[in-house]
């Protein structure tokens, strides 16, 4: 089998071959098997099958699927057949003996259902050598079939159009009762193969060895016997007899009333190559015949008129009278003149002009009416028509999109690959272009798209896209299969795997080349893609974007009264936004914030140097907007890839901003969101109602704490890393000594503690508390459902699928709709506070300003009243009591912490400890608590 042009004809990677690889058969010519069934139902009534030339087996998949269970399904071929379950195969050469006792031994005592003959042998050289050795095959099946074969039984097998077509159909005939020809549509145009099913097996007792011998078939016609047996007498079978020939050209046309339901395909094609090689039939000197327009219309055999004349003339008046008849178009008048020229739709118009006429001169009715034998025949010769009109039309198609077809492919193949980029990449057209900095030392990288081109083969991608057809070509004949015929044996695995990375590989391509024409195209595209990589930015926000739509009253009133929420893919950027820290919805975003400056100061080190230190919350929000970065600073490149440390950072960092919500340090009182938040009382906006007894109590617990901090301070112990963790944390006590502030507090403790002061402050976090304190889900399920644990394994998967896989990634939290929709409604409950209640609220903060003034000077006055403290010590206490005053600051809590057992003097950090701690013995705070006591009786005596 020579190689073929993948392209087109005989080679070209059709449907069928797309199909068969689908549906697992192992080769393309399983689907003429697949249709012929379907036509002839061969199948689903045999219990045994034999197929001879089977490999690589795709028939015998087939015979598999449509047999009933347990059937008997031989295969035998000269090349090995790959086995298959259910089915017997060999290896051997149908035209030996060897094959023949191998079938016997195989099937002992039963008789075959079917016998299938796909052969095709391997010339390829002269087209009509390989006929006639193709035909010889034939004939061989055909002798092991009469062997095998039970009465009845069917015959299936591939002949090539030739001039022994005709005499192999006469053979046919003698053997069984119906004898079709017939292209599926699966077996290619330009192939010369047509199937020929026989069926009926007539069985006779005794077959002449001469109607199976090449030489007296294909060569002497005339040569055979008269009869199929020699005792025709004896057998008794009806229709075995067959009509003398006395020579070649007479054989040809029994043969053709032997396959006359297929004398319709002299009309179609193959008159012209038999003419010239058979010369004229004897006795026919005329090389010009006509036929009148009555014989036209009144022959039972309309096609075969057709094929032998080459015009109809109308000389009788009735012949005339039809010239008028409505039917009668200028067109049909001029293909009667010279039906030699006339192409397929030609006779198809002059078929149904027949019919027309048949019908209005009355034959049709008359046929009808009459009901005789004649006139079903009459019936079956509309239908066959109308088979054949369909069939002309059928081809007709065919050939007219055949040079169209190729490049029609490739088009669909081109648009669905671009579509479905497109579809997944709408361009952003809501980005912020106020900001054209682009973080961006990888944004953008010209130098990687054009490695991508050059990956691509140097090929122009634009050229690639015109090319695409799913497989280059030196891979087409990389696996163009060693077969004869026009069936391309499919490859295993590995060549499915070859051509799904070449796609892969194109599709990459392509998506490059999107990118590229995008990044040229619109800037905001960058910003986003830019944005997109910080995963950080929004994996948390826990409500995704079809919610907001309905939402968007909420969300607008949100806006409007510029509340903080969460920012959204897709947002602008908004400096407010990033900057803002209070509110219900910034919990995560401060969190994320603070991991930005982590970050930052991961890429200062990493040699940014250009960038202007700036104060943390402006760092921060500088690293949740991306593309806030100087201009300069960029590299001259339009593409951009993360690296993989890039982007393991990124996880990390996702990671800990789940991790870090509060619900896996404190599920709080849930009442808390209701919550207190009077203490705050350095935001602008504080309008809770306050209790002044509340501040005289913590006032007097402050003063008592200044007693106590100085007898304290001596206990005072450095911090350092000891993991013991035999400590206890003394419950909290209020305290006002400064001697407790630490200037670098750690900020995630301060941030736990707020958490835990205050309650979970985000919808999410509420929500999904909520479920883990009724135990409606467990820990471990809910980071089960919030992660996608195929995410972190990013090797070998192409870009366009990473980019679709960050813009659509979210992580599950499982909280419902209406719950955030609750708590919004709530929080702006909270928000449309009258102006009264603002105004109120701006008053208590006068009045605590103010208290907290008097306060402060009582304590001024104190400790200038002390006499231990010289002036120095006490100017200092004083001016940071003012300074505490003026500004509200609250004195930093401080944890007591009581070392026990071998803690006991241990330095540093007690495990579970966090923020500021003071280890404390625990003889000491008994002695602290009675002074205490003793003081407060004192006091009360006083009294
Ligand atoms: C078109 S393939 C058959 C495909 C098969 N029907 C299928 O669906 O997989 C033709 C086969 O005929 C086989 N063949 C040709 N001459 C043969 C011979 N003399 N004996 C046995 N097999 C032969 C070839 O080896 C080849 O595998």
């Amino acid at each position: 089998m020579g190689k073929h042009d993948k392209k087109s004809g005989k080679g070209r990677l059709d449907k069928f071959y797309r199909l068969a690889k689908e549906q697992g058969y192992r080769a393309r010519s399983a689907f003429k098997l697949v249709h012929l069934n379907r036509k002839y139902d061969l199948l689903s009534k045999s219990r045994c099958v034999i197929d001879l030339c089977a490999a690589p087996g795709g028939w015998l998949q087939v015979a598999e699927k449509y047999m009933p269970k347990g059937s008997l399904i031989i295969g035998v071929d000269l090349v090995p057949i790959k086995p298959l379950p259910h089915v017997i195969s060999f290896q051997a050469d149908i035209t030996t003996p060897h094959c023949r006792n191998t079938l016997r031994q195989h099937m002992h005592d039963w008789k075959a259902d079917l016998v299938l003959h796909d052969g095709a042998p391997n010339v390829g050289a002269a087209w009509v050598q390989d006929a006639f050795t193709q035909n010889e095959l034939v004939l061989q099946s055909l002798k092991l079939a009469t062997e095998f074969l039970a009465k009845g039984g069917s015959f299936v097998t591939k002949v090539f159009r030739s001039q022994d077509y005709n005499n192999l159909m006469w053979v046919f005939g003698q053997l069984f009762t119906h004898v079709e020809a017939t292209k599926p549509p699966s077996s290619r145009n330009v192939s010369a193969e047509i199937f020929v099913v026989c069926r009926d097996f007539i069985a006779p007792k005794h077959i002449d060895p001469k109607f199976l011998d090449p030489k007296h078939v294909f060569k002497d016609l005339a040569s055979l016997p008269t009869t199929i047996t020699d005792a025709p007498a004896a057998s008794g079978i009806p229709g075995v007899v067959a009509t003398q020939a006395s020579t070649s050209a007479a054989a040809n046309a029994i043969a053709r009333m032997a396959a006359s339901n297929h004398a319709h395909a002299n009309v179609y094609a193959p008159e012209k190559k038999r003419r010239q090689r058979e010369g004229y039939a004897d006795g026919d000197t005329m090389l010009f015949h006509k036929s009148t327009a009555a014989d036209f219309i009144r022959t039972q055999d309309p096609v075969s008129l057709l094929g032998s004349m080459n015009m109809i003339e109308f000389v009788t008046d009735e012949e005339k009278a039809w010239l008028k008849s409505r039917h009668t178009t200028p067109d049909i008048i001029v293909n009667c003149e010279d039906l030699k020229v006339l192409g397929k739709s030609d006779f198809k118009q002059l078929m149904k002009w027949r019919l027309a006429i048949r019908l209005e001169i009355g034959l049709d009715v008359k046929a009808s009416a009459a009901g005789d034998a004649t006139e079903e025949v009459e019936v079956e010769e509309i239908d066959e028509e109308e088979q054949i009109t369909q069939e002309l039309k059928k081809l007709h198609e065919e050939k007219a999109s055949k040079q169209k077809r190729e490049k029609k492919r490739k088009n669909e193949i081109k648009t669905k690959t671009i579509q479905k980029l497109q579809l997944g990449m709408t361009a952003p057209t809501d980005l912020d272009m106020g900001d054209n900095a682009l973080d961006g030392e990888e944004m953008f990288d010209l130098g990687e798209g054009e490695r991508e081109l050059e990956r691509a083969g140097g090929k122009n991608i634009r050229d690639a896209v015109r090319d695409a057809d799913g497989m280059s070509e030196s891979e087409d004949e990389a696996r163009e299969p060693e077969e004869e015929d026009d069936d391309e044996v499919l490859s295993s695995d590995e060549e499915r795997e070859l051509r799904t990375r070449a796609l892969e590989g194109e599709l990459d391509g392509l998506y490059d080349d999107y990118k590229d024409r995008m990044a040229e195209r619109d800037a905001k595209w960058k910003v986003k893609q830019m944005r997109l990589k910080d995963r950080n930015y929004d994996s948390w926000h826990g409500i995704r974007e079809g919610s907001d739509s309905e939402d968007d009253g909420v969300d607008k009133g949100y806006r409007d009264q510029k509340m903080v929420r969460m920012p959204r893919r897709g947002d602008a950027p908004d400096e407010e936004e990033a900057e803002s820290s209070d509110g219900g919805w910034d919990l995560v975003a401060q969190q994320k914030a603070k991991l930005g400056e982590d970050d930052d100061s991961d890429s200062d080190a990493s040699g940014e140097e250009g960038v202007p230190r700036l104060p943390k919350a402006k760092r921060a929000a500088i690293k949740i907007r991306p593309d806030a970065r100087a201009p300069e600073q960029q590299p001259q490149r339009l593409l951009t890839t993360l690296s993989a440390e890039q982007q393991r950072a990124q996880m990390s960092r996702q990671a800990q901003v789940w991790f870090d919500q509060s619900i896996f340090k404190d599920v709080g009182d849930l009442a808390a969101l209701d919550g207190d938040d009077e203490d705050e009382e350095d935001g602008d906006d504080d309008m809770d109602s306050d209790d002044e007894d509340e501040d005289e109590d913590d006032e007097e617990e402050v003063d008592s704490d200044i007693e106590m901090g100085s007898s304290l301070e001596s206990t005072l112990e450095d911090e350092g890393d000891d993991d013991d963790d035999d400590f206890e944390i003394v419950p909290q006590e209020k305290d006002d000594d400064p001697e407790w502030d630490v200037d670098d507090e750690d900020q995630d403790a301060v941030l736990q503690e707020k958490i835990k002061e205050k309650g979970l402050n985000t919808a999410e976090a509420v929500q999904l508390a909520t479920r883990l304190v009724n135990r409606e889900i467990t820990a471990s399920q809910l980071i089960d459902e919030g992660f996608n644990r195929g995410y972190k394994d990013k090797d070998g998967l192409p870009s366009w699928f990473l980019d679709e896989e960050s813009k659509h990634y979210r992580p599950n939290i499982p909280i419902t709709k209406e719950a955030v929709a609750a708590l919004k409604e709530r929080q702006r409950a909270l928000d449309a506070r009258p102006i009264k209640k603002v105004a109120e609220a701006k008053w208590r903060k006068k009045i605590k300003a103010n208290t907290r003034l008097q306060r402060a000077k009582r304590k001024a006055d104190g400790v200038m009243e002390t006499e231990d403290l010289n002036d120095g010590e006490k100017a200092r206490q004083v001016a940071q009591l003012l300074r505490r005053a003026a500004s509200g600051e609250k004195k930093k809590e401080t944890k007591y912490v009581v070392a026990r057992g071998a803690n006991r003097g241990v330095k540093g950090r007690p495990k579970g400890v966090r923020g500021h701690y003071k280890i404390v013995d625990a003889r000491m705070r008994k002695e602290t608590r009675a002074l205490k006591r003793i003081a407060k009786s004192k006091k009360s005596k006083r009294n």
